[in-house]
């Protein structure tokens, strides 16, 4: 299966270069990174830190296109909304890891998605993917008794607050408890907020370091609380993940899918 990578130069992306040259059922055949960024014309093996892979690193898109049969990437909403229409309009596979998108963006995309084949998903790892449908459960049959608050925890170069697996948390807690996170979502406190009432839901984050991501769902009640947590270790956990999720999608019918779909984890399955 012949892969390009989407920000093949970035933190997600020269893991994911790595691990799919590692993968005995893979070739990369092209690396993308935006027009005058300093990598361009270098090799995205040395970029990636693994040695020559006789990739250079472009900015065209079309080309890299025609060559793989599907493009993993890690890179900004507004490219990576971009990427997904140009797989549509050239009948490849795309899988998307990029958070950050605004409402309107994810509109678009579960418009167009569904007609390529295409997963999207704010975290590739097996771990965070269980905790999601943990969260369902222990919201579900704690009910309304427990305060829900989300806390997350990236490196200080992430763009985007909340993490898109927190935001996912949320939905995931609210849509279990029957409630709108529009209404009931709070993203961050300060001065006087006055007391916590019932129904919210509390997302916070924090940035520092080199932290690659962790996420802790707080269920709190007078006496007792339940906390899950997932820490992410290492990059090539959720890198793993991308890899897996390209092998996978390049043998579905068209649809837009999830890491969930991948790895057997929707309800009912
Ligand atoms: N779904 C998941 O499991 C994960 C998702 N992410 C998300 O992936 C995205 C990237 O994360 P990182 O790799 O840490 O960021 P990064 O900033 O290290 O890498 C992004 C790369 O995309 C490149 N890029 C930006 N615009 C481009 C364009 N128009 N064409 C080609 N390349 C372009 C940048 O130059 C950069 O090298 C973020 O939205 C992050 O939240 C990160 C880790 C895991
Ligand atoms: O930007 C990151 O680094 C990460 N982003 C993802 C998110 O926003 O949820 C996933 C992971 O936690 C790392």
């Amino acid at each position: 299966m012949k892969i390009a990578v989407c920000g093949a130069a970035g933190r997600m992306g020269r893991r994911i270069v790595a691990l799919a040259h590692e993968h005995p059922e893979m070739q990369i055949v092209g690396a993308l990174e935006f027009p005058k960024h300093p990598a361009l014309g270098n090799d995205a093996g040395e970029i990636a830190g693994i040695g020559h892979i006789a990739v250079p690193i472009t900015s065209d898109l079309d080309e890299i296109l025609k060559k793989c049969d599907v493009l993993v990437d890690f890179s900004s909403p507004d490219t990576s909304l971009r990427n997904i229409k140009a797989a549509t309009e050239s009948g490849k596979a795309i899988v998307v890891g990029t958070t950050g998108f605004s409402e309107s963006q994810r509109k678009e995309i579960e418009k167009i998605g569904p007609t390529t084949r295409c997963l999207v998903a704010p975290n590739m790892s097996v771990g965070v993917n269980l905790l999601f449908n943990l969260t369902e459960t222990v919201a579900r049959a704690l009910g309304d008794a427990y305060d829900v608050e989300i806390i997350e925890a990236h490196h200080n170069l992430k763009k985007d607050a909340p993490s898109g697996t927190a935001v996912k948390l949320a939905q995931l807690a609210a849509q279990a408890l029957d409630r709108d996170l529009e209404e009931v979502g709070v993203y961050g406190r300060k001065g006087i907020v006055g007391e916590r009432k019932n129904h919210e839901i509390g997302v916070m984050a924090v940035r520092g370091g080199d932290i690659v991501g962790e996420h802790t769902v707080m269920f709190v009640t007078g006496g007792e609380r339940i906390e899950l947590i997932h820490r992410a270790h290492s990059r090539d956990a959720l890198a793993k993940g991308a890899v897996r999720a390209a092998l996978w999608i390049y043998s579905q019918p068209p649809g837009l899918y999830d890491m969930q779909d991948v790895l057997g984890l929707k309800a009912g399955k």
